[in-house]
């Protein structure tokens, strides 16, 4: 293998894997350096997305889905089912087999474009080289045109509840539970701690989850999180606000968790313990200190808007710089520094990034939320739409939740959307291009949307941004 490349990337995640491609179907040699390795000790590609996060935790939430469906969903459309049993071990394995064919076919693609996967430890040298480092300590050093880092986050950890892989997990560890527990308590009401407490709750576990805040989902716009709160609880999921951990103690099989609320100390005890109060960058030991690279306060290394880093042709992409700690960020930051390594005068809009917590139903975002809007002292006005109204969510069964739209009270350009309700992952996404084309709530209000959809909602909302929505009462006067 040469050992000098236009482009090496360091991480095989969305970010990085997508960088080496876009990069490598721009005509330039291209590496990806890699650390994962699989149960054989080969490389694997994919990063936390495919292997432990994005991908496994979805497959395993439309598994536990289906579950619920079945025990409890599917009465009302008059049919029943005796008895629906769940096999873990057979829908954890089920989960592998995705992973293992995604993974697998990001080493087809890295093929198919010619991108080398370079298996190892990569650290940036100064002089744009790249020092790689096996899992037999074997060292080689790559000199790059270009150095691209997307090497990812780490889950946090607490002192007060230190994961031991087997009681008290991670992200990581959550995946893998070969059975139900009884009892599981969730430390964190963020989006990892409200997706896999949502698996393992229809899959039966009583949840407790504990959160430090007093405010539910303070990142989204309040109206929609309060709602979102209302049907987490109507579901079973006991989420308990300004509850901060303190300790926790593991004694014959169980979990005892400590923890302080405003009315003083309180324990409950559990038989799985899940820590998900946050990701920080996997930015440690990644570069020497005169490569001419730094960080900010916060870990994160110190890029600007094109994502160079103070070190000359050396890039950092993904959740290892500033920035929502999102999949699709880090891959559109990749493929943006990849077009300005071949020359094109790429840009990211980081307005416009759609953020999605994957519980039923979703909850989605685009754009500023009403409260941000407020303290930006920006003229707003908003519209909403609740799905109950929806011929085709009734349909469903599945009406909980309303789609709320804002737009500007002058220009009446769209400036967020906000979500929660069935599929608000893909409605949100009608929003996200309509703003990313500049769209006015009028254009959106003025679109034919096919009857009956999901989507209507996403018109309706918009209609009501000026009081013309036709489906529920308008409140205000129409303009
Ligand atoms: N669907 C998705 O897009 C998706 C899915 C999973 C993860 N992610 C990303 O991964 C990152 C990590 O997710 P996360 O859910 O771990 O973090 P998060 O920051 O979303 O939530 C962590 C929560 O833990 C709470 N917390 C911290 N310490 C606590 C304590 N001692 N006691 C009680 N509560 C405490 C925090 O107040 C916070 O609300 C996020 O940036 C997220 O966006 C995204």
């Amino acid at each position: 293998m040469s050992d000098k490349f236009d482009v090496v990337v360091i991480g095989a995640g969305p970010a990085g894997y997508v960088a080496a491609i876009k990069a490598a179907q721009l005509g330039l040699s291209t590496a990806c350096v890699e650390q994962w390795l699989d149960d054989k000790g080969k490389v694997r590609l994919g990063g936390t997305c495919l292997n432990v996060g994005c991908i496994p935790s979805k497959a395993l939430l439309d598994s536990s889905y289906k579950f619920h469906e079945a025990k409890a969903d599917l009465g009302v459309h008059g049919i029943s089912v005796s008895d629906a049993t769940i096999d873990v071990p057979a829908m954890i394995a089920r989960k592998g087999k995705i992973v293992d064919q995604l993974t697998g076919g990001i080493a087809g693609l890295f093929k198919h474009n010619g991108v080398t996967a370079v298996s190892g430890t990569g650290k940036v040298l100064a002089g744009t080289r790249v020092e790689v480092t096996d899992k037999d300590g074997n060292v080689q050093v790559l000199e790059a045109g270009h150095i691209i880092i997307a090497a990812g986050s780490l889950p946090i950890n607490i002192p007060p509840a230190p994961v031991d892989g087997d009681l008290i997990v991670d992200s990581t560890g959550a995946l893998e539970f070969q059975e139900v527990p009884a009892r599981l308590g969730v430390i964190g009401a963020g989006v990892i701690g409200l997706e896999l407490g949502s698996v393992w709750g229809r899959l039966g576990s009583d949840v407790v989850v504990l959160e430090a805040l007093e405010e539910f989902l303070p990142m989204m716009d309040q109206q929609i999180a309060k709602e979102a709160g209302k049907i987490f609880k109507k579901q079973g999921l006991d989420i308990r606000l300004g509850a901060r951990v303190t300790g926790s103690e593991v004694k014959d099989g169980k979990v005892t968790v400590s923890y302080s609320t405003a009315d003083g100390e309180h324990t409950e005890e559990f038989d799985k313990l899940i820590v998900a109060v946050g990701r920080r960058p996997r930015s440690e030991e990644l570069f020497s200190t005169d490569s001419g690279i730094t960080l900010d306060e916060r870990g994160f290394i110190f890029v600007n808007d094109f994502c160079e880093t103070e070190a000359p042709r050396v890039y950092a992409v993904g959740d290892v710089v500033r920035g929502p700690m999102l999949a699709h960020k880090g891959s559109e930051e990749g493929v943006m520094v990849a077009e300005r390594i071949a020359g094109k005068p790429a840009q990211m809009n980081y307005d416009c990034i759609p953020s999605v917590i994957y519980t039923h139903p979703e909850v989605a975002a685009v754009g500023k939320t009403e409260q941000e809007l407020k303290a930006e002292g920006v003229p707003y006005k908003s519209g909403t739409f609740p799905f109950v109204a929806s011929g085709r969510a009734l349909a469903s069964n599945d009406s909980d939740g309303m789609v709320k739209m804002l737009a500007h009270e002058e220009t009446d350009r769209i400036l967020g959307c906000h979500i929660v309700g069935p599929s608000a992952a893909d409605l949100v996404q009608q929003v996200v291009i309509a703003m990313e084309f500049g769209s006015s709530a009028e254009d959106l209000a003025l679109t034919v949307f096919g009857h009956p959809t999901l989507s209507e909602a996403v018109h309706e909302a918009a209609l009501a941004v000026d009081g013309h929505a036709i489906h529920i009462a308008n409140r205000k006067k129409r303009k």
